[in-house]
């Protein structure tokens, strides 16, 4: 039986809570009961908790699990197990082979102009908005709805930021660095990026890479942490490409789906928080306030979404890489941006920092830990809706430590974590096609997505169509009684071909 090897992104993580010093306090193993019944399913050899390899047999889709000790989770984890097996079967580093490299992220507008249809490609993706299967025909006509309402909040934001999203430009100089610093290291490649909502759309990186006739290709998605709806969402769109194409088909590839646990990455953050941290008077009175993006509840709790666990792992890594450079400072995780009727994962930022302000805390640094550009969450939401908010809630000193961008550390582990997987391109293919289709490096990505979110069930859609009422409660309620007027409204439109959206002429579909 043919057996191949995949990363799973998962790692277990003891969530925490601030006791009345603000110091966060381990508590149970893992959040998310899945997540935990999975891990302690896995844990058997009295090896660490942090990392887990799964081996798939590919006629059973069977799962059987290796774990690795943290130390070896920090570098090559695919490399250990790997050289076990395939050592006479890896395909030589370079040789002839052209080697790309595709970074995978969101995108976002360039202009005001770009923010609606940009909204519109992010409320069409059915990782962010997951209807029942009846409705799945209102996808675009409900991401058109939603983006005409939300495009005037939105375009505020883009405009309090110089009138368009930085991600473009920062991303492309990674890709640059990265480049340069894969050279520096002996290894020629190209790097592409590829944009989930907005130019350059993951299409045309592919496009570039069939002209440049890449060989072999590393995908790296730049979330340190999976989640469905971001990594996820991108993976999913890129296998959908490669499973309609010849050449990529044939093409060597290997996905690098989560990194938040490598020593570079988590040494470069905490440099930056270390930085940060000497610009307050009394640096050790400072409480470190890790910010990360918000995600529906439900995807973690329902749809099995490892987000949360990797979040908590991450700030308990650089938290663990602080405490040795005896840095013990209070510190908590709070998750921000969310948006709509359904609940997010919590503790909120907004209510956090009131709740800090509360508490006498005076010294603040803000850490935004789910993203490694800047962005309109960093530069809008953090340094003027939550500074305004920690103000008010008497907190009277208040830093943000910023994204990592081209910061040289972080871009020379991002060449490391290339360099690693390339033994691994293409090692797990197979010649079978039914094989290919359902197995890695290609099914790494399926199997991936399936081991997690295997029903792939709907989601309570995580944005706010409507909403009225003078409580939380009633907002709720009331926004899903709007969305579910709003469906309605949609299928009439479609079955009978009139209604306020033709009127409007937003029934215009992009892309
Ligand atoms: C790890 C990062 C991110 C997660 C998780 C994520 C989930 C998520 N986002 C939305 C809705 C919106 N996101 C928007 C912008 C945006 N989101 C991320 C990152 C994550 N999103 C970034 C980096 C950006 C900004 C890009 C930029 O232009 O600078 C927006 C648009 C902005 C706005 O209107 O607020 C929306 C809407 C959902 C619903 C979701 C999970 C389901
Ligand atoms: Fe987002």
């Amino acid at each position: 039986m043919a057996e191949s090897i995949a990363m799973l992104p998962w790692s277990i993580s003891s969530s925490a809570h601030l006791d009345h010093h603000h110091r966060m306090l381990p508590r149970a193993l893992c959040s998310s009961q899945k997540l935990y019944r999975f891990s302690e399913a896995c844990m058997d050899g009295g090896l660490s908790r942090n990392c887990v390899v799964a081996k798939y047999s590919s006629t059973q889709s069977s799962l059987l699990f290796a774990k690795q000790s943290r130390q070896k989770c920090l570098t090559p984890l695919k490399a250990v197990v790997a050289s076990e097996t395939q050592a006479s079967s890896v395909t030589p580093l370079i040789g002839n082979d052209k080697i790309g490299v595709l970074l995978l992220n969101l995108g976002g507008p360039e202009t005001l102009d770009d923010v609606q249809p940009f909204l519109f490609n992010l409320f069409a993706d059915p990782d962010i908005i997951r209807l029942p299967r009846l409705f799945r025909f209102l996808q675009k006509p409900l991401a058109q709805f939603i983006s005409v309402f939300r495009a005037s909040k939105s375009k505020e934001g883009y405009a309090a930021i110089g009138g368009g999203s930085p991600l473009r430009r920062i991303t492309d100089a990674q890709a640059e660095e990265l480049r340069k610093s894969l050279w520096s290291k002996n290894v020629p490649a190209k790097v592409y990026v590829g944009m989930r909502y907005w130019h350059p759309f993951t299409e045309e990186a592919i496009e570039q890479i069939k002209r440049d006739g890449i060989t072999k290709l590393v995908v790296l998605p730049l979330y340190p942490q999976f989640s469905i709806s971001t990594s996820g969402s991108s993976l999913r769109l890129l296998e959908g490409i490669f499973r309609e194409d010849e050449y990529l088909v044939n093409m060597q590839h290997t996905v690098i789906p989560s990194w938040y646990q490598r020593e570079g990455y988590i040494k470069a953050m905490a440099d930056l928080i270390e930085k940060e941290l000497k610009n307050f008077d009394s640096p050790d009175k400072v409480v470190i306030f890790f910010s990360a993006h918000g995600v529906p509840l439900a995807y973690v709790e329902e749809a099995g979404d490892p987000y949360k666990a990797e979040m908590e792992e991450c700030v308990d890594l650089i938290i663990e890489e602080l405490d040795k450079r005896k840095i013990t400072n209070a510190y908590t995780l709070a998750y921000q941006s969310r948006v709509g009727p359904v609940e997010w994962l919590k503790p909120y930022t907004d209510e956090t920092i009131i709740e800090l302000g509360k508490k006498g805390v005076k010294n603040l640094l803000a850490v935004p830990i789910s993203f490694v550009s800047e962005h309109i969450e960093t530069l809008e939401e953090i340094d003027v809706e939550y500074k305004e908010l920690a103000l008010k809630s008497g907190i009277a000193n208040w830093g943000r430590v910023p994204a990592l961008g081209c910061e040289p550390t972080f871009i020379s582990d991002l060449a490391d974590a290339v360099i690693e997987s390339l033994p691994y391109v293409g090692a797990m293919a197979v010649s079978n096609i039914e094989a290919r289709q359902s197995l890695v490096p290609l099914g790494s990505v399926e199997e991936l997505l399936t081991a997690y979110d295997s029903q792939r069930r709907e989601l309570p859609p995580p944005v706010t169509v409507w909403e009225w009422g003078w409580t939380k409660s009633a907002e709720t309620w009331n926004g899903r009684a709007a969305m579910l007027a709003v469906l309605v409204l949609l299928v009439l439109e479609v079955t009978t071909g009139e209604g306020f959206l033709h009127q409007w002429g937003i029934f215009p579909q992009f892309r």
